[in-house]
C-alpha cells in the first residue's frame, strides 16, 4: 500500500469523490487510462515487508512446523490432489466438477495415499503432547486442501477412535485402536437422529440387555428414531458408536454408546442393518452422509463403551458417577476434540479467503482521481480497507486464541475438563461464525472473480457452511457457554471468591475509570478498548447480581 500522510490521503480521497459528483464533459472514453496489457506480479515479489515473514508464519503455526511442511510436499506430489502448476507454483483444489460419487471415491483415494505414507501413523497408537499435536498440525495442512478429506479424518480419528478412546476401557482400546489406525476397518459415529440433534437426550434409539444370550440388542423404534446425517454411513463405514438410551428391567439408565458393525469388509450391509442415503448436499460432497435403521440387532455385552457405566453378565447396571447429568457429560467427552479441529481449520480459510482477497485489492484498480489520472488501487480506498482490514485482525487474534485452545487441549488434566468444554464450545461457535461472514466478504470484495470456482472463496463457503451446525449448533453452543459464565460468577459471588479460569479474572480488579477528554487516539488506543470492555463486564455484572435470584442459575 502506498505509504502517504493522512493530510495527502484527505485530499486525494477529496479529489476522487469530487470527480464522482462533478462529471468532466469530455469524452467518457479519455477518463479512463487503461494498461496496454494486464500483467500480475505477486505483492511479495516487489514489495519490502517490515516484519520477517517467516518469524510471522512461525507464530502463526506455532508448532510442527517441519511436519507441516513435509505434507504440503506429500499432498502436492499426489496425483491423487489435482495439483495444477501455474506461473512455477503448484496449486491444489479438490475438483468441484465431479459429480457426488466421484467426489466420495476421491476421498477415499486421497485417504490411502496418505496412508501409504505413513502420515497417520500414531495418530491414535501413540500417546503425549508430542503425538497430539503432529496430528493437530497435519489436519490443519490436509483441511487446507480438502474440507472434505478432512472431515472423513475427524469422523473416523476423532469422533469413532475417540470415542473407543475417552468412553471405552482396556478390552476396546485392544480390540479397534490398531485396526482403526490402519483403517482396518471404517468407523462412524451415529448419535443424531432424525427427531433430535441437539437434544441429544431425547433420541429415541433404545437398547435392552438379553440376559438369556448375555448380548445387547438395539433397535431403533419408530421413523424419528433412523440415525441421520451419520458421516461415512452411507458408502463406506464398516462400524460405528450406536448412541441409544440403554433400558435394564425396564427402567431407562439414560444415554449409552455401544460398538456394532453395519457392513463386512467387502462393503455388504450387514444383517438387521438398513442404509440410506443423506443425498447431495450444498458443500462436503466428499463425504457420504447416511441414515442407518437398526432392527433389533444383537452385539456382544462388550460392545457397551463402559468407561463410565457398565452392565454386568447378570444384568446389573453398574456406574460409578451417580448423578444422571455427569454421566451424560462424559459421554459427551469425544466431542471436544472435534470442536478444537473445527475452531482451528475455520480460521485457516479465513485466512485462504483474506489471502486472495488482499492479494486481489493490492492488483485491481478502479476509477481514476482525475480525468486522464492513472487508476486507483482497490486497496486505498479507506472503504476497502475497512471490509477486510478488521477481518483480516480478527483472524491473527483467532489464529493465537486456536493455538491457546490447542496448548489447553493437549495438556488437559480432569481439572481442565470444564474450562476446555467452555473454551472449545465458545471458540468452535466464535471462529466459524467469523469464517463465514469472512469469506462472504472476501467474496464480494473480489467482485466477479471472487463467484469463480477457480478461485476457491465461493466453494469454501458451501464447504465450510456445515461448521455451524454440527458437532454443536453454534447458538445451542453459545448458550451452554453463558449459561456456564453465570453460574461461575454467581458460584463466585457467593463464596466471595476471586474469579479463575474461564476467562473472567479482568473482572477481579476495581471499575476503570473512563477518562473525561475522549479524543479519536484515545478511543482508538488498545488500553482504552480494554477499559471499555472491563466497565461494560463491570455494569453486566451489576445486572446479574440483581437478575441472579430471578434467573435461577445453578
Ligand atoms: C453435513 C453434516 C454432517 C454431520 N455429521 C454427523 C455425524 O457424523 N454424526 C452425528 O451424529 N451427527 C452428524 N451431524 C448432525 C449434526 O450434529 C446436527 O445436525 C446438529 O447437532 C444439529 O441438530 P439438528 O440438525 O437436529 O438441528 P436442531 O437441533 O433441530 O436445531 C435447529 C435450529 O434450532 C435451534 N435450536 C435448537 N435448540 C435450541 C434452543 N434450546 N434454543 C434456541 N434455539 C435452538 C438451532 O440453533 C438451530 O438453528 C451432521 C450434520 C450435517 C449437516
Amino acid at each position: 500500500m502506498a505509504q502517504e500522510s493522512s493530510i495527502n490521503r484527505a485530499s486525494r480521497r477529496t479529489r476522487i469523490l469530487n470527480n464522482h459528483l462533478v462529471q468532466s464533459p469530455s469524452d467518457p472514453t479519455s477518463c479512463v487510462q487503461s494498461n496496454s496489457c494486464l500483467s500480475y506480479t505477486p505483492p511479495e515479489v516487489t514489495e519490502s515487508f517490515d516484519f520477517e515473514t517467516k518469524e510471522m508464519r512461525k507464530i502463526l503455526d506455532f508448532h510442527n512446523l517441519e511436519d507441516r511442511d513435509w505434507l504440503f510436499r506429500v499432498i502436492e506430489q499426489g496425483k491423487v490432489f489435482n495439483g495444477k502448476e501455474r506461473g512455477g507454483r503448484m496449486f491444489v483444489i479438490p475438483d468441484y466438477n465431479q459429480t457426488m460419487e466421484q467426489q466420495r471415491e476421491m476421498t477415499m483415494k486421497r485417504i490411502e495415499y496418505l496412508l501409504e505414507r505413513g502420515v497417520f501413523d500414531g495418530w491414535l497408537m501413540k500417546e503425549g503432547v508430542e503425538a497430539e499435536l503432529k496430528k493437530l498440525a497435519f489436519l490443519d495442512v490436509i483441511q487446507n486442501f480438502d474440507h472434505s478429506l478432512a472431515v472423513m479424518l475427524g469422523v473416523h480419528f476423532f469422533l469413532w477412535g475417540g470415542a473407543i478412546q475417552f468412553m471405552g476401557t482396556k478390552r476396546h482400546h485392544d480390540k479397534w485402536l490398531r485396526d482403526t489406525e490402519t483403517f482396518a476397518l471404517k468407523g462412524c459415529f451415529s448419535m443424531t437422529e432424525l427427531g433430535h440433534g441437539s437434544n441429544v437426550r431425547g433420541i429415541e434409539t433404545v437398547t435392552t440387555y438379553d440376559l438369556k444370550a448375555g448380548e445387547f440388542v438395539i433397535n431403533t423404534p419408530c421413523e424419528s428414531a433412523q440415525k441421520y446425517w451419520i458421516g461415512g454411513a452411507a458408502n463406506h463405514a464398516t462400524h460405528t458408536v450406536v448412541f441409544s438410551q440403554l433400558n435394564i428391567d425396564g427402567v431407562n439408565q439414560g444415554v449409552h454408546a455401544f460398538i456394532a458393525q453395519i457392513r463386512d469388509e467387502d462393503g455388504n450391509i450387514s444383517p438387521n442393518i438398513r442404509i440410506a442415503d443423506c443425498g447431495h448436499k450444498i458443500g462436503l460432497n466428499g463425504v457420504d452422509n447416511g441414515r442407518i435403521w437398526f432392527d433389533n440387532l444383537r452385539i456382544p455385552r462388550e460392545n457397551l463403551l463402559n468407561s463410565v457405566a457398565d452392565v454386568s453378565p447378570d444384568g446389573q447396571y453398574l456406574s460409578a458417577i451417580k448423578d444422571p447429568d455427569q454421566r451424560f457429560a462424559a459421554f459427551l467427552s469425544p466431542l471436544t476434540s472435534g470442536r478444537i479441529t473445527i475452531a482451528t481449520s475455520a480460521v485457516f480459510s479465513s485466512k485462504v479467503g483474506l489471502a486472495t482477497a488482499i492479494r486481489y485489492s493490492l492488483s485491481r484498480r478502479v476509477f481514476s482521481a482525475t480525468p486522464n489520472g492513472p487508476e486507483v488501487l482497490l486497496l486505498d480506498y479507506p472503504s476497502h480497507q475497512r471490509r477486510l482490514l478488521p477481518l483480516l485482525a480478527k483472524s491473527y487474534a483467532l489464529t493465537f486464541a486456536g493455538n491457546y485452545l490447542k496448548m489447553i487441549y493437549v495438556n488437559r488434566t480432569p481439572g481442565s475438563a470444564k474450562t476446555l468444554h467452555v473454551v472449545s464450545s465458545a471458540f468452535k461457535a466464535i471462529f466459524t461464525w467469523h469464517n463465514m461472514r469472512t469469506l462472504q466478504e472476501c467474496r464480494e470484495a473480489c467482485g466477479g472473480q471472487g463467484f469463480k470456482t477457480e478461485n476457491k472463496i465461493g466453494h469454501m463457503k458451501g464447504e465450510f457452511d456445515v461448521q455451524s451446525t454440527f458437532e454443536g449448533d453454534n447458538t445451542v453452543l453459545m448458550q451452554q457457554v453463558c449459561k456456564a459464565l453465570l453460574s461461575e460468577y454467581v458460584a463466585a459471588k457467593k463464596k466471595n471468591k476471586p474469579f479463575k479460569g474461564l476467562g473472567l479474572e479482568h473482572m477481579n480488579g476495581p471499575v476503570p475509570v473512563i477518562p473525561s477528554n475522549l479524543t479519536s487516539s484515545i478511543l482508538r488506543s488498545s488500553q482504552f478498548q480494554v477499559m471499555y470492555c472491563q466497565v461494560c463486564n463491570h455494569t453486566f455484572s451489576q445486572y446479574i447480581s440483581k437478575a441472579s435470584p430471578i434467573l435461577c442459575i445453578r
